[in-house]
């Protein structure tokens, strides 16, 4: 019988037995903090196949015994969790859902739960419960002050007790919410969010050329945009490509964005400054609440961008003027960004307080720097009009948000692969250095705003 109140400083034999079945990026980070925390009796298994080196990768690690397959994990576990890709969760708990012990609680780390749900409904026997969770944060970062999402959903109230027992020495946030409510505000969060990270990475990639070897200044906000970007490039596919083609909410919302960064485009090659000025200004009165006329305020989540500076890949930035300013860019894709919230009605402030993940709150953060500031925002309306000088660039982010829209439109996981690959193998020399400078970028954030609260 599962007791309510477990905790890790428990006597050996009262512990429970935490099954982790996928030991991929997420399964790992889990054993890792979970083992850190003093939790001793942890089962893990990847595909068979893997049963040796995994073996060997654990030998001499506390608290961590390796099976050989999920029938092994599922029979002796009281508490399963599935981080397997989105796409296999179905196959994967027809076959060991089955095998699951008699009253255990099963949870799975999908990053859409539309397809998790249903596969624990179909293949988990009647007698075991079901509370699932979603680490609202990539592998590489503290899960200490990120939400994690907690749902009951077939379980009495000392179930949830006893799975909010076991991370709590994650220290994080949790976030209660129902199966449905996940998928819509995680589209909100991350489905428009990555299309345009996505994006930004092909019309690069397109172009040749690394954004901080054109002689271009890479500082402040543009900061970020790289950083993100390639912190996304260098994780899995699958993650996006399973939150993105499997949640039905996600694909209206990533074909919205190509279509806001196609109008506003138009706009540009019409040269039509007014009524971009029209359609961006009345975005930014729906999203940020300010009226035509008035100046927007402080920043609320952001650092300045002396302090980006430090984290600018290839070096501190120069400007061609040599006076570290940034020239002037028309920042289409936080236009299309904020017209696109706007268009669906999304308030990102208020996922803010939900379950942002690290990456949503930057680029509210950047939105809100070009937004807040009229000046910066008018800068950005008159260069898209008169200045070509970046309008091959942003041709190339429009065919790009296209080509995303379309392949998750088409539901078609391959070919979202061969476009993640191919845009993700110009970028690979960068890896190693973005996801220093990344996660120290997002720590420095963090910290200096409270944003993790
Ligand atoms: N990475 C991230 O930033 C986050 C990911 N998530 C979610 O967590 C889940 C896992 O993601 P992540 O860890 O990054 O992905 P990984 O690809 O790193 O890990 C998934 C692991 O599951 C293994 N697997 C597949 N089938 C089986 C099986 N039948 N039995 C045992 N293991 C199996 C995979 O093996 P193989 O590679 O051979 O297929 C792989 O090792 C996904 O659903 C993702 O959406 C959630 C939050 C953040
Ligand atoms: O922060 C982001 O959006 C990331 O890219 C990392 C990530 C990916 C998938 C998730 O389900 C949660 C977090």
């Amino acid at each position: 019988m599962i007791s309510a109140n477990v905790s890790p400083s428990d006597p050996t034999e009262q512990q429970p037995t935490i099954g982790l079945i996928g030991m991929g990026a997420m399964g790992s980070m889990y054993a890792k903090y979970l083992s850190g925390a003093g939790w001793n009796k942890i089962s893990v298994c990847d595909r068979p196949e893997k049963f040796e080196s995994l073996k060997e990768a654990y030998k001499g690690v506390a608290g961590i015994t390796v099976h050989p397959d999920g029938h092994a994990v599922s029979r002796i576990s009281d508490f399963i969790m599935y981080s397997v890709e989105a796409e296999y969760i179905d196959k994967v708990v027809a076959q060991y859902g089955p095998s699951t012990k008699l009253g255990a609680i099963v949870a799975g780390q999908t990053s859409v739960k539309a397809p998790e749900k249903e596969a624990f409904e179909k293949y988990l026997p009647p007698d075991v419960n079901i509370v699932s969770l979603h680490s609202m944060h990539g592998p590489t970062v503290s899960p200490v002050g990120q939400p994690l999402v907690v749902i009951q959903h077939r379980a009495p109230d000392e179930c949830l007790h006893f799975v909010e027992s076991i991370f709590r020495c994650f220290h994080p946030r949790f976030v209660y919410l129902t199966y449905e409510d996940h998928d819509l505000v995680t589209a909100n969060v991350q489905a428009v969010t990555h299309a345009a990270f996505l994006t930004m990475g092909t019309a690069w990639a397109a172009r040749r050329s690394y954004p901080w070897e054109r002689n271009q200044y890479v500082g402040g906000i543009e900061t970020v945009k790289v950083n993100i970007m390639l912190r996304i490039y260098a994780n899995k596919w699958h993650v996006y490509a399973g939150l993105a083609i499997l949640n039905p909410s996600a694909k209206v919302q990533i074909d919205t964005y190509s279509s806001s960064a196609t109008d506003l485009f138009k706009l540009m090659l019409a040269g039509d400054a007014e009524a971009l000025r029209d359609r961006v200004y009345a975005a930014r009165e729906k999203v940020f609440g300010i009226r035509p006329g008035e100046e927007g305020g402080a920043n609320t989540i952001f650092l300045t961008e002396d302090v980006l500076d430090q984290f600018t890949i290839g070096g501190r930035p120069a400007s061609p003027t040599g006076t570290g300013t940034p020239n002037t860019n028309s920042h289409l894709s936080l236009l299309a960004m904020v017209d696109c919230w706007a268009r669906l009605s999304i308030q990102p402030f208020d996922h803010l307080q939900l379950a942002a993940t690290p990456v949503f709150r930057m680029w509210i953060g950047v939105a809100e720097y070009l937004f807040r500031s009229t000046k910066r925002l008018d800068a950005a309306i008159h260069t898209a009009v008169h200045d070509v000088t970046y309008r091959s660039d942003d041709l190339e982010f429009v065919i790009a948000a296209c080509g995303w829209s379309q392949c998750v439109a088409f539901g078609d996981f391959q070919l979202y692969k061969e476009r993640f690959e191919k845009t993700a193998s110009f970028f690979e020399a960068r890896f190693e250095e973005a996801n220093k400078l990344g996660g120290a970028m997002i720590k420095a954030i963090l910290e200096s705003n409270s944003m993790s609260k």
